[in-house]
């Protein structure tokens, strides 16, 4: 291979930059062009190239977001407008694509590898909601945010004897809401997996005499109705704070550099050697290779968080 495109997609995450360095780095090493494609897929549809060198990356490890940008492309989910990608590739002499993105952009990966178009895919998503791997770009840095968040609320709480629902993101996973919960020692953390009932949140809530912080992961749904519900039941006023966007931004962490720029340089060697139709997970902070059908499986959090820890900080 002696040209490789590299793309970022869906929604951005602390550490995609490092894995951007990363590759660059180690295809220079090894003779081969980076080109990045700008916007995601969209750009991909779109033709939107950037060549990158080793000189344009340089300190981008460091920086949040990507210098690449994004995109929930809807086009790319329609097969007519995917039909073009190959020739477009080939015409610019790109002979595989490093796919650095979540979920949904790991299975536009395996849509482009239907089409004869080698891709190696680096899990870029705060969510941490991939098979495979213990930790996706970004996941620490945002769980850090929101707990920054918390421990802010949690002053407030505290001073003015108030209970306060914290909303966090994950989609259908509970990985931030379960760090958070257990990092801040909140009183009460409901996640997707093992969703609490109204009543058990009462019986939590009620018993707190002064403040109280419930820890809500987003894929639970939304938690204005139990909260009006316990405000009339309790008589008492009940804030929601949505952390939201904050969480997907920022410096990224030294875990989330760090293993940005070693699964970049390990997609880098993985697809120039022949090896495609995989994600670069990690596993004990070394890389692996996951195939797709396993990446794509959702990510079960640990049994002793879920079955030992999260019951532990509920109940006591
Ligand atoms: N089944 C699919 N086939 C082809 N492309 C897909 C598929 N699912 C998602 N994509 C593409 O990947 C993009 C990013 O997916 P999305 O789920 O929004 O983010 P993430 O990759 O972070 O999970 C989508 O906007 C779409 O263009
Ligand atoms: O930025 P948007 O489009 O509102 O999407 C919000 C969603 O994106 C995320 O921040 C990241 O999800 P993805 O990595 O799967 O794109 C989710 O936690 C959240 O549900």
């Amino acid at each position: 291979m002696k040209r490789i495109g590299i793309l970022t997609s869906g929604g951005d995450s602390p550490g995609m930059n490092a894995a951007i360095c990363g590759a660059v780095i180690a295809a220079e090493q090894r003779n081969i062009e980076v080109i990045g494609v700008r916007n995601g897929f969209d750009g991909l549809l779109e033709e939107q190239f950037l060549p990158l060198s080793s000189s344009r990356v340089r300190g981008i490890n460091s920086l949040g977001g990507t210098i690449l940008g994004t995109s929930r492309s809807d086009r790319f989910l329609l097969p007519e407008w995917r039909r073009r990608v190959p020739d477009t590739l080939s015409s610019t002499g790109i002979d595989g694509l490093i796919v650095i993105g979540g979920n949904g952009s790991l299975r536009g990966a395996m849509a482009l590898e239907e089409a004869g178009i080698p891709t190696v895919g680096i899990p870029g998503t705060i969510d941490n909601d991939l098979g495979g791997t213990d930790f996706t770009l970004g996941f620490i840095t945002a769980a850090e945010t929101a707990v920054k968040a918390v421990r802010r609320l949690t002053d407030v709480a505290l001073s003015e004897r108030g209970i306060f629902f914290v909303e966090v993101m994950g989609r259908n996973s509970g990985y931030i809401a379960m760090f958070v919960g257990l990092a801040t020692g909140a009183d009460f953390v409901n996640i997707p997996e093992a969703p609490a009932t109204s009543e058990e949140i009462y019986t939590k809530i009620s018993q707190a005499e002064g403040s109280a912080i419930v820890i809500w992961a987003e894929g639970c749904g939304d938690p204005s109705p139990l909260a009006e519900w316990l405000r009339e039941e309790l008589n008492r006023d009940i804030e929601i704070s949505r952390i939201g966007h904050l969480q997907r931004g920022g410096t990224p962490a030294t875990l989330d550099s760090f293993l940005g720029f070693t699964m970049g340089a390990a997609a880098l060697y993985t697809i120039s050697e022949g090896r495609h139709s995989i994600m670069i997970g990690t596993r004990n902070l070394q890389p692996v290779e996951v195939p797709y059908e396993v990446a794509i499986e959702p990510n079960p959090l640990p049994p002793y968080l879920q079955s030992m820890l999260l019951p532990l900080l509920n109940s006591r």
